[in-house]
């Protein structure tokens, strides 16, 4: 029977695998060097950073090789939707949708409602479309948004289909243009545009005002839930049907069946802990198991609307292949976001994480799951394990006829499935369903199910899936890359270990590509060793790389223009600027020396017992100055932050190590310092100083609010001062 997918290789990998043979020779030699050429004793300091710098080495040239596993067998993934119709026409499965928000002030509800409203748009059979929105703030503003979304669908659902329009949700689509690409639905367009606006603007102000008014009130059951003056963190369990899409007069304005949609807030008490986003997922695969039952679970971030609106139907061709379809637990779609700027400031547009390592995670055995864009098998969520015989059954699904409850009665069995003691005593966290403890609570579900027997699949089709909003400031970049790194080194660092737990349920290429991420955090101390000590020995003449004439100085220079040369030729070919290249360059330093140092300090804090996991937020909203400056490509500081200060130092460090190196030069015609030693050490603080021109802008020239403050100024020089104080010191 023919395929509804196919599975192409990449080509080029025999170059690549040719170049990775050779960086490895060179890597090797570099440390061969670095053993052999240990300074004479008696020269104190430079012993100690030569075996720093051996350390720092050794490291690197392990990721390196840990990090071929990504890259070594890439894959790309075809649908065919013709066949998939062909085979199937309309008896698909039915599909549950999870949309998770947790704060109505970082997370607009305008914008939640917008992705929940593209998600009830899909080209898919709207009485197998499910939508659950888990609001973990429980605020009625956010429950009175979706129920305003729930009456503006009627409308909306009819002209997206009518229409054919991409993207679906209303926001992306009115902000793409001031009239629409087809001038004979000008009218159309402008009064459902007109509708949309004023639906937005009634949100907006009941947020602004924090009150919905009384008279919007009697309009649904539901609000009387908030009738006794709740709390985000201490509330009941409310289930609202929105929509029951088995109802008769569920329909739109042309007569069409809608989409169920389900408002839910788990319950919450001070004294419960709740497992964030986690906790979130698992009370809805509970509640949707109720309502509707669907097998397969698609679930996305409140911000990641749907572009894509066929994106359903490729799913299923790869849930419904015969040939692999019943070994597949998931098919991930890549995190790509629409405000990126053209040369990504802060190094968020996952280029190269989209198109080529989750490729390359796909390649072996499958991707990771990333908590967002992602479709499950609902089986497999649920613990199961993978069985060569086992038959899904694609009519589970709860219909029409199998439904024997009122929606009342099925409102109050949900409501019972989400209370804070349901889970005691059960499975759900460990065995069942997203797994607590991590901050990267995904990255663990996903191991696990992988370690359970399964395949996933990563699906990038050409017209992104999904689109969401990316972080538009440092601060906001830090933190997502703080939980990332954390979430994953905590999970490296626990039984769950994919070279541990593992072994022998996954392939080795398989551990190695979950601990590319594992191992993200553990990259800070040797980064931030590099870009300090070197130059630090620059200025006090100890010599810590191979002389300009020794042989030893080409691997270090092959190893670090190939890999370099390699870096920008990846993200040339997926799409970034050259300046977009090297901005990255600069954030993936700079998340090393930060992010990931504070990643990793947590977490080992938080094996010691000294912390808490946390998941904080990331704000999906920024203030218009801070955005005008985003647009313009400009980084943002503006207030005090330990990060800030550490980002300084090290500019600052390396601009007095190069300028008083230079001083040194002149003053002394280059007598005292053999410059032939020193050519490697100079390149790499000379490169560090151009990376840093930004933030030395940043610390002495700008004006605006989103400077670097000068109290962060004055701490750094603070610092660099001592540093070099203490370095003196020793010496003598
Ligand atoms: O207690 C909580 C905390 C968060 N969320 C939701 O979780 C989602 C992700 O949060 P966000 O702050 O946007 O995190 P990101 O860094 O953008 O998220 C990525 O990384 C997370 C793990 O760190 C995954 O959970 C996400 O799915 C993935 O998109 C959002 O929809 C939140 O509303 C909850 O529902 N409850
Ligand atoms: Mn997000």
């Amino acid at each position: 029977m023919e395929r509804l997918f196919a599975t192409e290789k990449l080509g080029g990998r025999s170059l690549y695998r040719f170049q990775a043979v050779t960086v490895l020779v060179g890597i090797c030699l570099v440390l061969c060097y670095r053993a052999t050429h240990f300074p004479a004793a008696g020269s104190g300091a430079g012993r100690v950073a030569w075996l720093g710098m051996l350390a720092a080495e050794l490291w690197f040239g392990f990721y390196w090789v840990i990090t071929q596993s990504v890259r070594w067998r890439p894959v790309r993934r075809r649908t065919f939707k013709d066949r998939l119709a062909a085979r199937y026409g309309e008896r698909l499965p039915s599909v549950d949708i999870f949309v998770c928000t947790a704060d109505p002030q970082s997370e607009p509800p305008s914008l939640v409602v917008a992705t929940v409203l593209s998600l009830m748009a899909y080209n898919y059979p709207p009485e197998k479309l499910n939508v659950y929105l888990s609001d973990d703030g429980g605020s009625i503003l956010t429950f009175y948004a979706l129920w305003e979304a729930s009456a503006f669908a009627k409308r909306w659902l009819p002209f997206c289909k009518r229409h054919n329009i991409e993207p679906r949700s209303p926001a992306a689509y009115f902000a793409e243009s001031d009239e629409p690409r087809d001038p004979s639905i000008s009218k159309e367009w402008s009064f459902i545009k007109g509708l949309y606006d004023e639906m937005t603007e009634r949100i907006d102000s009941a947020v602004r005002s924090d009150n919905v008014p009384e008279e919007i009130r009697v309009n649904h059951k539901g609000f009387s839930e908030w009738s006794t003056g709740i709390t985000s963190k201490d509330h009941q369990p409310i289930v609202q049907v929105l929509i029951d899409g088995k109802d008769r007069d569920a329909v739109d304005e042309e007569g069409n069946v809608l989409p169920t949609l389900v408002y839910m807030a788990r319950e919450k008490r001070p004294q419960c802990h709740h497992n964030f986003k986690a906790g979130a997922m698992n009370a809805l695969i509970r509640v949707s198991s109720v309502i509707s039952n669907g097998p397969i679970i698609l679930n996305v971030d409140c911000d990641m609307y749907s572009n894509n609106s066929d994106a359903i139907r490729d799913a299923m061709c790869f849930f419904l292949d015969e040939e692999m379809g019943h070994k597949i637990a998931f098919v991930q779609h890549p995190q790509n976001y629409n405000n990126m700027t053209k040369n990504n400031i802060y190094g968020n547009s996952f280029t190269v994480l989209s198109h080529v390592e989750l490729r390359g995670f796909d390649g072996v055995d499958g991707p990771l799951y990333i908590g967002t864009g992602c479709f499950h098998r609902r089986e497999s969520l649920c613990g199961r394990r993978f069985t060569n015989d086992y038959k899904e059954d694609w009519d589970r699904g709860i219909n029409k006829e199998k439904r024997e409850l009122s929606i009342n009665k099925i409102e109050e069995k949900a409501k019972l499935l989400t209370t804070c003691t349901y889970e005691h005593n059960t499975q759900w966290g460990n065995e069942i369903g997203v797994k607590y403890g991590f901050p990267a609570e995904d990255v663990i579900t996903g191991l696990t199910i992988h370690c359970r027997g399964w395949k996933s699949v990563c699906n990038n089709p050409t017209r992104a899936a999904f689109v969401g909003v990316g972080p538009t400031t440092h601060a906001q970049t830090m933190l997502q890359h703080k939980r990332w790194s954390e979430g994953n080194l905590s999970i490296f660092l626990s039984k769950y270990c994919p070279f541990i737990f593992g072994n022998g349920k996954i392939s080795l290429q398989h551990q190695m590509a979950y601990s590319v991420y594992g191992l993200w955090a553990m990259n800070s101390l040797p980064t931030l060793y590099y870009v300090i000590i070197p130059s630090l020995g620059l200025l006090k003449g100890i010599r810590l790389f191979p002389e300009i004439t020794s042989p030893w100085i080409m691997p270090y220079i092959y190893v670090s223009v190939v890999k370099n040369i390699y870096s920008a030729y990846e993200a040339l070919l997926y799409g970034d600027t050259l300046r977009g290249w090297w901005n990255g360059q600069r954030m993936w330093m700079i998340r090393r020396i930060t992010s990931y140092l504070y990643g990793t300090i947590d977490t080992i804090r938080k094996l010691l017992g000294l912390s808490k996991m946390r998941f904080e937020v990331s704000p999906k909203v920024s203030d218009e100055d801070e955005s005008k400056r985003y647009e313009q490509e400009i980084m943002e500081f503006g207030t005090w932050s330990t990060v800030y200060v550490i980002i300084a130092t090290v500019a600052l460090l390396n601009l007095v190590c190069l300028v008083g190196w230079l001083c040194q030069i002149l003053t002394s015609g280059g007598r005292n310092m053999p410059l032939n030693g020193f050519c490697l050490q100079v390149v790499l603080c000379g490169l560090l100083v151009i990376i840093n021109i930004p933030i030395y802008e940043a610390m002495f020239l700008r004006k605006d609010r989103g400077r670097i403050p000068f109290s962060v100024t004055l701490a750094s020089v603070g610092v660099v001062m001592f540093a070099l104080s203490l370095y003196h010191y020793f010496e003598v």
